[in-house]
């Protein structure tokens, strides 16, 4: 099965004045599992069937293999592609809906029988071949497509937003297995989700994308521990967002910082002077009874909510300072520690796992991930 890399070289997309994509650069590996991940309307779609030639492009170009394929019909594009919707038909047997595809390119019909065992056998749905897709599951549905799009050997699949209609657990299954199958094939997969969560659990890297621009492209653990900006981190799991200001700093230097009444130093890899947002996670933040004591910049508050969820504890904590609330999840938490509505606690943030941003949320100022290395 022959490999791509697929290479965007700032693409855009217009919908007459609506600008699907803007300037998208993309570089995609050989047999890499790539997320497109993004709110509805952001253009994942739009680029997806932009690389399937259903689209053309108005600006920049799309390259597989370092072949430009800006004219390549879809056709010949050697794609397999998975949609949201199974778009298998009803009338054939699972046999037929995924022999179609090599009829259609006059495969010989010994090695159409082959080849679609062997697909569905992938799939597991080998011991179902004759049965009729209307009375069958949508997971098996979704099955069948995955094994239509595969059967014809794609140098590439395109799957946008597979797992949509299926119910959660099965959604969680068909994830691990799509991934399992993509590993085993070694195919490059461009795959599209509004899912945070599924995007985080299935990709090697995930570009992120709001009003068709790419915001981030990384692997899970970069984006979601060093978003970019705040759209990044707000999209991507949930995090609080507290005001705060630097007095001066200077690039690369060590910068005071003032968050909900309190002081502390940290180093930012910008130059930046005035408001500011602190990022921090729920789970990046330490609660403890007051007089419990961590070393390092506290944060007064009172217990609004506890949820106890058997592995966790979520709380949401009022700052004495501002009145605002946030949210603390503590993992593992030992029957002494566990905490109750009212009661007064301290907050420790840890300025290392934390992430401010410019006062707009534009642009990430500290980079921890870089300058504790660089400590
Ligand atoms: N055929 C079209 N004609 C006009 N505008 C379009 C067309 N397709 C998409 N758009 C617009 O382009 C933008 C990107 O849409 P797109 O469908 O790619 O987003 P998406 O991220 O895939 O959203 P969703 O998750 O809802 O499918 C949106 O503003 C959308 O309204």
């Amino acid at each position: 099965m022959t490999v791509t890399q697929v290479k965007i070289n700032q693409v855009s997309k217009y919908f007459g004045d609506v600008l699907g994509v803007d300037n998208a650069t993309i570089h995609i590996q050989e047999g890499e599992f790539f997320t497109l991940l993004g709110p509805s309307g952001c253009g994942k779609t739009t680029l997806l069937r932009t690389l399937a030639g259903f689209y053309r492009q108005e600006e920049g170009d799309i390259f597989f293999n370092d072949v430009c394929i800006n004219d390549l019909p879809t056709h010949n594009r050697n794609i397999g592609m998975v949609f949201q919707s199974y778009a298998i038909f009803p009338h054939m047997t699972v046999f037929e809906n995924v022999a179609y595809g090599l009829k259609a390119r006059k495969v010989k019909k010994q090695d159409i029988q082959t080849r679609v065992m062997e697909a569905l056998e992938m799939v597991e749905l080998a011991h179902l071949k004759d049965r009729q897709p209307s009375n069958m599951s949508g997971g098996q549905q979704q099955r069948i497509a995955l094994a239509r799009a595969i059967v014809i050997h794609p140098g590439l699949l395109l799957m946008d937003e597979p797992l949509s209609n299926l119910d959660a657990k099965l959604r969680l299954k068909m994830r691990s297995d799509i991934r399992e199958l993509q590993k085993r094939l070694n195919i490059t997969t461009i795959y599209v989700t509004h899912d945070q969560e599924e995007a985080l659990a299935v990709s090697d890297r995930i570009a992120v994308l709001k009003n068709g621009k790419i915001q981030q492209i990384g692997k899970p653990h970069e984006i979601y521990l060093t978003p970019k900006n705040q759209f990044v981190s707000n999209f991507i799991g949930s995090t609080n967002f507290l005001s705060g200001k630097t007095s001066s700093s200077s690039a690369g230097s060590m910068t005071d910082v003032e968050v909900q009444g309190i002081r502390f130093a940290t180093k930012l890899v910008k130059q930046y002077e005035g408001n500011i947002i602190y990022s921090v996670r729920p789970e990046q933040i330490k609660v403890k009874r007051e007089h419990n004591r961590y070393p390092g910049p506290f944060i007064k508050g009172r217990i609004r909510e506890a949820v106890f969820l058997g592995e966790k504890v979520e709380y949401k904590v009022e700052l004495a300072h501002s009145g605002d609330l946030i949210q603390v999840h503590e993992h593992a938490v030992p029957y002494h520690l566990l905490m109750s509505e009212g009661e007064q606690v301290e907050l420790y943030l840890n300025p290392e796992e934390s992430v401010i941003y410019s006062e707009g949320g534009e642009e990430a100022l500290n980079d921890y991930g870089n300058s504790s290395k660089t400590n």
